[in-house]
């Protein structure tokens, strides 16, 4: 897929929206990727999942055991990665803060992981989702995500794959322009 047609699956999901919101950052942006939205239609997300599996090396791809994306936002584009990696697909999920993996998952010593996000912007969440995976006892070996949003920023420590960079500004909370800060701010993503 070109980058022109993966940004046409996000136009005609009506993922790509406007207006002022709080990202999991703490950081603020007049646009947001709603993934939930392009994952939404189940072929639209296996197509996805193609696409991103396609750009993985087989050096890497050939050393997989599973695949693992932290909660909510990984969770539909993770087990499609699965799918179209043939791998089994857990998630991560922070109830008390702290992710880790939950309802009976568990990694065998060793376990070479791929690890999968919806967005990548600071790469925070990613970096946390990586050292959990080390904390359960597996090896992250690389990360894809459908979007780098950081502008080529984030150092997630592995080799990093995203399906499309789209580079949208974003702000610190004492740096929010006056036009963005005059719209009412919207959190869409779960982090607390
Ligand atoms: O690179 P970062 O600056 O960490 O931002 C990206 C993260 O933000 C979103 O998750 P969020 O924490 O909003 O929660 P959710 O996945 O539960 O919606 C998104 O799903 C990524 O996990
Ligand atoms: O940084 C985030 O929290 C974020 C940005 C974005 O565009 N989409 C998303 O789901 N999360
Ligand atoms: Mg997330």
């Amino acid at each position: 897929m070109t980058q022109d047609e993966i940004l046409g699956e996000f136009r005609a999901s009506e993922a790509l929206l406007e207006g002022h919101f709080r990202l999991s950052s703490g950081r603020h942006s007049g646009h947001y990727l709603q993934c939930a939205r392009v994952l939404m239609n189940p072929r639209r997300a296996a197509r996805l999942a193609e696409a991103l599996a396609a750009r993985l090396p087989a050096a890497i791809r050939d050393r997989l055991d599973c695949v693992v994306s932290p909660a909510m936002g990984g969770i539909i584009i993770g087990h499609e990665m699965g799918r179209a990696l043939d791998l089994d697909a857990m998630f991560l999920e922070r109830p008390e803060g702290e992710f880790h993996l939950r309802r009976g998952f568990a990694l065998p010593a060793g376990a070479k992981v791929l690890m999968v996000e919806d967005v990548v912007t600071t790469g925070l969440s990613s970096r946390e989702a990586i050292a959990a995976v080390a904390r359960e006892g597996g090896e992250v070996l690389a990360e894809v995500a459908l979007v780098d949003r950081s502008g080529g920023a984030a150092d997630l420590g592995v080799p990093f794959f995203p399906l499309i960079a789209i580079d949208f500004p974003t702000y610190a909370e004492d740096e929010v322009p006056a036009d963005l800060a005059a719209l009412p701010v919207t959190k869409p993503g779960s982090r607390k």
